[in-house]
């Protein structure tokens, strides 16, 4: 099957990654370093990048990797003591890790794009981490600016009662689904489907300056959405509209940062496994995401993401304000 390799390849890498994240969280109250753009990083987001860009990095050698993090703000010297930790982790996974050949392997996620590109979160939703909550990390590959395989690693995430920790996958044209981090079966995704709206519910991210949350409730309200949205740290969003557990993700600019362009790596993954699990992905104007301008979402802005049935209702409502 097409891109078998790839896909078995992305989510080893992502399953070490999301193992390491979560002993991070078990084990320490990570602290947050503050990012020039003043949002947190945590010494899991550079285990997590150096673990993937490692593994990638052996596997397919000629592939660049778009990554949010790179080793900037882990070289000077005042920042040693996080380095020896980032690398005390990355040792659970590669022991012979050492400071010089993590900040090697995170760098490896410094590159520009090109034809065919992964692109990597290596914790989507740092807040939700921090704070006990939602987190994903996240890996796709782009070729021809479109994505062709996707994996989101959810370690806090259940369904129902069952255990926290799931991983999604989705290889284009071939279906998405979701196992136990653990280990187990791949289960189908498949989204929701009918057209009875007022059991639908929608989701949101629990950062209110994220996105525009008044104006998502009145849009779901708009579409006959009746309950309250569910709220969500990170890409884990598209996994629950991918599982059928919400018909529907607005993420809609927020008025404070309306120049804000979304990160390829923020998307490209969720939006293959919602797509492949049937339902619909596009800005608020009904137009595809274009992964094919570098490191932004350029030619894009807000996220609808629905389980296909509602999304011309929802890109309708949105043009009459
Ligand atoms: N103004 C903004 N609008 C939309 N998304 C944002 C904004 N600022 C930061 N983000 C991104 O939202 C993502 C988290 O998503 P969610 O809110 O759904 O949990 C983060 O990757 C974060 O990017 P960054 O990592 O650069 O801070
Ligand atoms: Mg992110
Ligand atoms: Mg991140
Ligand atoms: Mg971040």
């Amino acid at each position: 099957m097409a891109y078998d390799t790839e896909k078995k390849v992305a989510l080893d890498v992502a399953l070490a990654a999301a193992h390491l994240c979560d002993r991070v969280r078990q084990e320490i109250v990570p602290e947050s370093i503050e990012k020039d753009d003043r949002s947190p990083v945590t010494v899991a987001d550079f285990g997590s990048q150096a673990v993937i860009c490692q593994g990638l990095g052996v596997a397919f050698p000629q592939d660049p990797i778009v990554g949010e993090e790179d080793s900037a703000d882990l070289r000077s010297p005042e920042r040693a003591p996080q380095l020896q930790l980032v690398t005390r982790y990355v040792q659970g996974t590669l022991p012979t890790a050492t400071p010089d050949t993590v900040v090697q392997w995170i760098d490896r996620g410094n590159a520009q794009g090109g034809d065919r590109f992964w692109t990597l979160d290596p914790i989507d939703g740092t807040k939700g981490f921090l704070r006990g909550d939602q987190y994903a990390v996240a890996l796709a590959l782009v070729e021809g600016g479109e994505v062709k395989v996707g994996v989101l690693a959810c370690p806090a995430l259940s369904f129902g009662s069952g255990e926290p920790g799931l991983v999604f996958v989705a290889v284009r044209g071939e279906g998405a689904s979701w196992m136990p981090l653990k280990g187990g079966d791949p289960q189908p995704l498949q989204v929701v489907t009918g057209a009875e709206a007022d059991g639908f519910r929608f989701v949101e991210s629990v950062e209110s300056g994220h996105g525009d949350q008044t104006r998502q409730s009145a849009i779901a309200q708009a579409v006959g959405i009746t309950q309250a949205s569910i709220r969500m740290d990170s890409q884990a969003k598209y996994a629950a509209v991918a599982a059928g557990q919400a018909a529907l993700y607005l993420r809609l600019p927020s008025p404070k940062t309306p120049d804000y362009r979304e990160k390829i790596w923020d998307h490209a993954a969720g939006v293959l496994i919602i797509e492949e699990a049937g339902g619909r992905v596009t800005d608020m104007l009904g137009q595809p995401l274009d992964f094919s301008q570098g490191s932004k979402l350029v030619n894009n802005q807000g996220v609808v993401a629905s389980n296909g049935v509602i999304h011309e209702t929802v890109i309708a409502a949105l043009q009459q304000g």
